[in-house]
Order: structure tokens, then C-alpha cells, then sequence
């Protein structure tokens, strides 16, 4: 058998993103064709020029063109088209499990209906395991910059979608929104049968990481970056084995790292963490799945083996079944023993 290149190797090795913003995947051409068909004026006068803003120094200068560029979807068809180039995008990639999340308070705040927006994401997910085998869940974000009661308002508005939605999470600006704001919310989730998630030690401090494991009582961090700041807290995590969905090109555009060269992946496999890999947003930050798994193997000179040790790391932190998980793993070994 002859051996492939790490290229090649990454695009078909069987993966699963869990940490995938969907309106995080808006790219300027779709963003342009559906301005143009609802009436709404972007202020960037071309595809370039929208473009060329994507140049971010932190996190919040991301999430103000981000929300931005999220307005001009208005009815379930833009919801749908949103949701349909991302799954084609990640089929040619060979990802075969998605977990997504929705930012429905982005959407509702302006006067869209929580019922136009899930429909339409749903419905694409439904058309991608039909089309491609793609399997999925769908996570419902609060925003942490608004307040509980509107992050409450949010959870009623889902209770009638609770078969489409496997869990919450917690994204947006994250210091000075600790977790601890949105205890309450969380607690009512999980009595509400919804599995929990959070952004994490992103920007903000391990203290933070500390509050989503012991207040919101999350089965996953994602980002997770700054646990390195605290020894016990990395022992924690990894006697409960709770994975981390790291995003290396958004850490790179957001200055979480100056370089992928300085990137806490591999101390962290060392350490025995359960990390995966993810696009984050990937409109924005300039990759989907492989150029997040190339970039990371470029600049950390990951082998075969460690990028093997990757995507099992991706299905067994999913939220599929253990049969689901096994089938999955089995898949990836056989994979690396074949290339
Ligand atoms: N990287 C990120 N961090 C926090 N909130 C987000 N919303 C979309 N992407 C995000
Ligand atoms: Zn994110």
C-alpha cells in the first residue's frame, strides 16, 4: 500500500465537527444573493470589500460584523440555504457527524419568528442525512451578552422543538457574562431533558471553565484554551474526560494565539485531554474542517497518528450512541491502517 500525504490523509479521514456556529458559516456570496432577494442594504459595497473586513484584533470585533452580516436572514428558505452550503461544504470534506449550534436570539431580537428560524435549519439537516449520510444534533446558544430573562424567554420558545434540540450552550462575549449569570437558565435546561455545553476559557479565565463544570454542569467545553492556566482544573478534566472543541484558525484570526505554532494542542493531547478539532465560524476565519486540521498539522508537524487520535477524539466526544461512537472509531482505525 502506498502511503498518502498528510494532505490527502486529512481530506479523507472520516470526522465529526461539534463546536460550528451556523451563522458562522455565512459566506459573502451567499450573504449578498440573500440580501438582494429580501431588500436589505450591506454596508459593504462588494463581495471583496466585505471581505477585506475580516480582519479581527478580539473576539468582539468578530461578533460585531458577525451579527451584522446574520440580519439579512429573514424567512426559513435563507435559514435553509445557510444550513445547505455548510452541509455540502463539510460533505466533500468527509465530515459525517455534525453537532451545530443556533444563535436563536440573534434572530428573534430583530422580529424573526424562533419558529422561521429552526425550521429552516432543521429541514436542511433532515435533506443532509437523506443526501449525504450526515447524522446530526442541534444546539440551541444563548447569547451571554443579553440577559437570563431573555436567555429563559429564549428556552420556553424551544420547549416545543425539544425533539429537533439535543442541548444548549453559551456563546457571545465572554468577560464580564461568567456562566454563573446563566446558572438558573441551565439548571432549568437540563430539568428539561437538554444536554449542556458552554464557551469557555476562549478569552475568559479558567475560573470560567471552573463555574460551566460545577454551575452549568456542562458535558463539554468548548474552546477551553485558558484551563492550561490551572493545574488542577487540567486534572480535572482529564479524570472526567470532558472533551475540549478547540477551533485553531478561529483562535489564529481572534489573537487567542499569535501563531498555530503556539497552539495548546498537543500539550494538551499530551496531557491526556480529550480535544478535537473544529471550524468555529469558518466564513470568517478562513477554513471548514480540513484547513483547521492542515493548518494545526503544518505548523505542530502533526503525524498520521496523531490526527488519527483526533477524529476517534471527534466521535467519542459527540453525542452519538456508544454503538453509533464504536461503528465510527472502528471506521477511522481502519482508515489509518489502510493509508
Ligand atoms: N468563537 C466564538 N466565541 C464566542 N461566541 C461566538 N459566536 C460565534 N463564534 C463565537
Ligand atoms: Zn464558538
Amino acid at each position: 500500500m502506498s502511503e498518502i500525504s498528510i494532505k490527502k490523509f486529512i481530506e479523507g479521514i472520516p470526522k465529526a465537527e461539534l463546536h460550528l456556529h451556523i451563522e458562522g458559516t455565512f459566506e459573502p456570496e451567499l450573504m449578498f444573493e440573500i440580501a438582494k432577494r429580501n431588500n436589505k442594504i450591506i454596508s459593504h459595497a462588494s463581495i471583496d470589500e466585505l471581505r477585506k473586513a475580516y480582519s479581527f484584533n478580539n473576539l468582539q470585533e468578530f461578533l460585531d460584523i458577525y451579527y451584522a452580516g446574520a440580519n439579512v436572514l429573514i424567512n426559513e428558505q435563507d435559514f435553509y440555504d445557510l444550513t445547505w452550503a455548510y452541509l455540502t461544504k463539510v460533505h466533500e470534506q468527509n465530515v459525517v457527524h455534525v453537532e451545530i449550534f443556533f444563535d436563536p436570539q440573534t434572530h428573534t431580537d430583530r422580529g424573526i419568528s424562533f419558529d422561521t428560524v429552526i425550521r429552516g435549519i432543521h429541514k436542511a439537516l433532515e435533506d443532509g442525512k437523506k443526501q449525504f449520510g450526515i447524522s446530526f444534533k442541534l444546539i440551541m446558544s444563548f447569547l451571554r451578552h443579553l440577559d437570563e430573562a431573555s436567555a429563559f424567554t429564549t428556552l420556553e420558545q424551544a420547549l416545543p422543538y425539544k425533539n429537533w434540540i439535543s442541548g444548549v450552550g453559551l456563546d457571545s462575549s465572554e468577560i464580564g457574562n461568567p456562566p454563573s449569570k446563566f446558572e438558573r437558565v441551565f439548571e432549568k435546561a437540563r430539568e428539561e431533558g437538554f444536554l449542556t455545553v458552554a464557551h469557555a476559557g476562549e478569552e475568559g479565565p479558567a475560573e470560567y471553565i471552573w463555574e460551566a463544570l460545577d454551575l452549568l454542569k456542562i458535558t463539554r467545553i468548548d474552546h477551553g484554551n485558558r484551563c492550561l492556566d490551572d493545574n488542577s482544573l487540567v486534572q480535572k478534566l482529564v479524570e472526567l474526560q470532558i472533551p475540549l472543541t478547540l477551533c485553531p484558525l478561529s483562535n489564529l484570526e481572534l489573537k487567542v494565539v499569535k501563531d498555530l505554532k503556539d497552539h495548546p494542542i498537543v500539550t494538551m493531547m499530551n496531557r491526556g485531554l480529550l480535544v478535537t478539532v473544529n471550524s468555529d465560524d469558518p466564513a470568517y476565519f478562513g477554513g471548514y474542517m480540513n484547513e483547521n486540521y492542515q493548518s494545526i498539522a503544518d505548523a505542530l508537524q502533526l503525524s498520521k497518528k496523531q490526527i488519527t487520535e483526533l477524529a476517534k477524539n471527534s466521535f467519542s466526544a459527540s453525542w452519538l450512541t456508544d454503538k453509533e461512537k464504536e461503528n465510527r472509531i472502528t471506521e477511522v482505525e481502519e482508515y489509518f491502517k489502510n493509508n
